[in-house]
C-alpha cells in the first residue's frame, strides 16, 4: 500500500486531559472507519457538517458522545477524504478510540507530519506554508506567532514568487535567443539591468534572514564581565525574580544560568555567567572558560562593568566577547561615581535604575529597531536557498557583462532552481522527508 492511497490515523490533540480531544482520519477509508466508530452516521453525510454521534467500540458498547465532522476530497485539510471524532478530552478513551479505528486494519498510524504533508503532495499548501504550520505550533513567543501566521498566510510564499516569476521570464527569454535567434531576436536587450534588479530583490530578502531566526528561536543574550560587578542582581532584576544567587565574595556564580523571558512579544533567553577574573580557583576558572564558550554563541553580550572602570580596562573586557556583539554598561550606579572618558549607560541591579531603558538598548540593538511581526519568516533552510539564489544572482549579473548568454542563462536556471527549493517546486524526496520529520505526530 502506497502511502498516497492509504488511510491514516492519528490524535489530533495532546494526550493530555482537556476539555476536548481530537482523532483525525484522512485517505479513502477515512469515512467507512469514522462510521465504525459513529454508527448513528448517515452513509452520505453532509461535507462539514457538526454531527453530534455516539462512538461505540467494536461490540456496539458506548465509549462517549461526540461531535462528528465530514470533509469531502478534495475540500479538506490533506486534500483527501477527513474525518474528525471530536471527542472528550481523556487521554485513555482517546486511546481506545484509536486503537477502534486501527483493529479492522483499513487504517494505519499516520507518520509526524503525514496530514500536512499529504496537504503538500496534494496542492493545498506549499513548503513554506507548511512549515509555517511546524512553526506556529512550536512558537513559544508572540512575536515568532506572528511570523507564523504571515508565513502561513502565504506571505514568503508570496515573496518569493515576486522574484521566481520574473526571474522564470528572464530565463526563458534568454533561451528563447539561443535557441530561436531569429525569432526571439532582441528579447536579451535589457537583461542586464533585468538580473541587477532581481539581484537586488534577492538580497533584501536575504538580509532579514537574520531577524528571521530571531523571531522563531528567540534572541540569546548574555551578561558578563569581572566578578562581584553585580551581573546576578541585574539578571535577577531583568528577569523579574530571584533566581540566582547575589553575595559580595567575588566569584559567586559558577554555572552559568538561563532564563527565558518575553520583551515586546519577542522571546529572550538571557544568560548570568561566571564573573570573569586573573587568578580564580580551580573551580571557579572551570565556569570562566564556559562563559567564554557561550559568549561566543550568543546574539548579544551585556558587559557589565564595576563603577569607575577605565576606557582601557573596558576595551580589555570587551575582547573576551570576540566577535559577539557587546553593550558595555555601569553597573551598581546607584554608588558609583560618573565614569570618565566615554559615557556608558548607567544600571543598577539593587534599585532597578536604568534597567528599563537598558531592555530598550538590547531590544533596539536585536532589531535594528524593527517591529518583530513585520519581519518575514526566514528559516536556516530559506536563508540557505536564498543565499545560493543570490550568488548565483551575482554571478549571473556579472556574466551580463563580462560573458556569454549561455553562462548568464546558466546561472540564471541555478537560482530559479534555488529558489524551488523554497516552494517545493524543485525540492528533492530527501528534503520534503526532513521537513516533515520534524512535525509531531498528528500533525
Ligand atoms: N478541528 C480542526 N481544527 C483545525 C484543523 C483541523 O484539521 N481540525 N487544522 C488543521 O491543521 C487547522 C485548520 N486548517 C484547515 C485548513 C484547510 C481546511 C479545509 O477544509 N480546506 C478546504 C476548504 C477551504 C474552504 O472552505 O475555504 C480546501 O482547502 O479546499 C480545513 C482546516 C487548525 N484547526
Ligand atoms: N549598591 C549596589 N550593590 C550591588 C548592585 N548589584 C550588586 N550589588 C552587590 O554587589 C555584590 C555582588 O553582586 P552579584 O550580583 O553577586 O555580582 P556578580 O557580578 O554576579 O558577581 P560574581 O558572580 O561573583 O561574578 C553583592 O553584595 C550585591 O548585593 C547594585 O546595583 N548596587
Ligand atoms: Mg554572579
Amino acid at each position: 500500500m502506497t502511502s498516497a492511497t492509504s488511510t491514516i490515523v492519528a490524535l489530533a490533540t495532546a494526550p493530555t486531559a482537556g476539555a476536548v480531544g481530537i482523532l483525525r482520519l484522512s485517505g479513502p477509508a477515512a469515512l467507512e472507519v469514522g462510521r465504525r466508530l459513529a454508527p448513528s452516521i448517515p452513509v452520505e453525510p453532509t461535507p462539514r457538517h457538526a454531527y453530534l454521534a455516539g462512538f461505540v467500540d467494536a461490540q456496539g458498547r458506548a465509549l462517549d458522545e461526540g461531535l462528528f465532522l465530514y470533509f469531502r476530497a478534495p475540500s479538506s485539510f490533506t486534500g483527501e477524504d477527513v474525518v474528525e471524532l471530536q471527542a472528550h478530552g481523556s487521554p485513555r478513551l482517546l486511546q481506545l478510540l484509536l486503537a477502534r479505528a486501527l483493529e479492522d486494519g483499513l487504517a494505519r498510524p499516520a507518520a509526524p507530519g503525514e496530514f500536512t504533508r499529504r496537504a503538500f503532495l496534494n496542492g493545498r499548501i506549499d513548503l513554506t506554508r507548511a512549515e509555517a504550520v511546524a512553526d506556529l505550533v512550536a512558537a513559544d513567543s508572540e512575536s515568532a506567532v506572528r511570523a507564523a501566521a504571515a508565513g502561513l498566510s502565504g506571505a514568503l510564499t508570496e515573496r518569493v514568487r515576486a522574484l521566481e516569476e520574473p526571474l522564470r521570464s528572464l530565463h526563458a527569454d534568454l533561451e528563447g535567443v539561443l535557441n530561436f535567434p531569429d525569432e526571439a531576436e532582441g528579447a536579451d536587450e535589457d537583461s542586464e539591468a533585468r538580473v541587477q534588479v532581481l539581484r537586488a530583490r534577492a538580497e533584501v530578502l536575504l538580509s532579514e534572514a537574520g531577524q528571521g531566526r530571531l523571531v522563531r528561536r528567540g534572541a540569546r543574550v548574555a551578561l558578563f564581565g569581572p566578578v562581584n560587578a553585580g551581573k546576578s542582581t541585574l539578571f535577577n532584576r531583568l528577569v523579574g525574580e530571584v533566581r540566582a544567587l547575589v553575595d559580595d565574595e567575588p566569584g559567586t556564580t559558577r554555572d552559568a544560568l538561563e532564563a527565558r523571558v518575553e520583551w515586546n512579544g519577542l522571546g529572550v533567553t538571557l544568560f548570568d555567567t561566571a564573573g570573569l577574573r586573573e587568578t580564580p580557583g580551580r573551580v571557579e576558572a572551570l565556569g570562566i572558560a564556559r562563559t567564554r564558550e557561550l559568549l561566543a554563541g550568543v546574539d548579544l553580550t551585556v558587559l557589565v562593568l564595576p563603577p569607575g572602570t577605565s576606557e582601557s580596562d573596558a576595551e580589555r573586557w570587551r575582547a573576551e566577547a570576540g566577535a559577539t556583539d557587546v553593550l558595555v554598561i555601569d553597573g551598581k550606579c546607584d554608588v558609583g561615581s560618573e565614569t570618565l572618558g566615554a559615557p556608558r549607560p548607567r544600571v543598577s541591579g539593587l534599585t532597578g535604575e536604568g534597567v528599563d531603558a537598558l531592555r530598550e538598548s538590547l531590544l533596539s540593538r536585536l532589531w535594528g529597531g524593527g517591529t518583530p511581526s513585520a519581519v518575514a519568516l526566514v528559516s536556516e533552510r530559506h536563508a540557505d536557498a536564498l543565499r545560493r539564489a543570490a550568488e548565483a544572482l551575482a554571478r549571473a549579473e556579472s556574466a551580463s557583462r563580462l560573458s556569454t548568454l549561455e553562462v548568464v542563462s546558466g546561472e540564471l536556471a541555478l537560482a530559479l532552481e534555488a529558489l524551488g527549493e523554497l516552494s517545493g517546486t524543485s525540492a528533492s524526496e530527501a528534503l520534503i522527508d526532513a521537513i516533515f520529520q520534524r512535525f509531531c505526530i498528528g500533525k
